[in-house]
């Protein structure tokens, strides 16, 4: 499921109701200059539109995203979510995009950024360009997923969005404060705990599944903050 060093990806994110739901919502939303939400460099390389966050359209994705959130046991284990900031939903049309960048390490009330999340909000074939690029040690990854996936990734990556060549990208965008402040950290809590639930499901009283979800408890422990 990691496809680069500590880069998540999660398929169908949100379920087709919930994709009704939001798609219903934007057709009667107001969307403004997305520069607003940039700080220093960033706002100079900032091209897109951001939904306005008082209108109705705004309030009724919000809950859906964080109903999908909460409901997501990949995400909820990979990430160990302590808070999250409020979703920016936004727009590239033809010609925008988001240059090379790092996210402020601290919004809002000094939450610190560890995880940034991209939701993909509709499908690949609908925009040409408009990748998500992340830095990464192996050499840049791209991401353009399907309509309803996501991708979590650290906050202490530089990123850019691709200029969009045409058509339009839809996208809710946030920044999680973990409870486990080391990505290699979070990342090996998430593989643990993925052979714990492996096991657990073959047989719900397997005792070496005990002793590892032992370790993991008392790591979680030491690590978590
Ligand atoms: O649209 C995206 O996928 C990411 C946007 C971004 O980097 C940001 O809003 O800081
Ligand atoms: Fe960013």
């Amino acid at each position: 499921m990691y496809t680069s060093s500590s880069y998540l990806t999660i398929s169908s994110f949100l379920n087709e109701e919930q994709l009704e739901q939001i798609a219903q919502a934007q057709t009667t939303a107001i969307y403004e200059d997305g520069k607003h939400t940039a700080r220093d460099g960033a706002r100079e390389v900032k091209n897109n539109q951001q939904m306005n966050t008082g209108c109705t359209a705004y309030s009724t994705i919000q809950q859906v995203l964080l109903t999908a959130m909460n409901h997501n046991g990949v995400f909820r284990n990979a990430v160990l979510p302590k808070n999250i900031y409020p979703f920016l939903i936004s727009k590239y049309t033809q010609q925008m995009g988001y240059g090379w960048h790092v996210d402020s390490p601290l919004m809002g009330n000094m939450m610190r950024t560890d995880v940034a999340m991209t939701i993909f909000l509709n499908d690949p074939e609908d925009y040409e360009g408009g990748e998500l690029e992340l830095q990464s040690s192996t050499g840049n990854v791209l991401y353009k997923l399907k309509k309803g996936d996501a991708v979590c990734y650290p906050c202490t990556q530089l990123h850019q969005v691709r200029e969009v060549v045409d058509g339009e990208r839809h996208v809710a965008v946030t920044w999680i404060q973990s409870l486990v402040k080391v990505a290699e950290q979070r990342k090996l809590l998430f593989d643990i705990q993925q052979v714990i639930d492996k096991l657990f499901m073959q047989d719900r009283q397997n005792l070496e599944a005990k002793f590892l979800q032992q370790s993991h408890s008392n790591l979680l422990r030491m690590w978590c903050e």
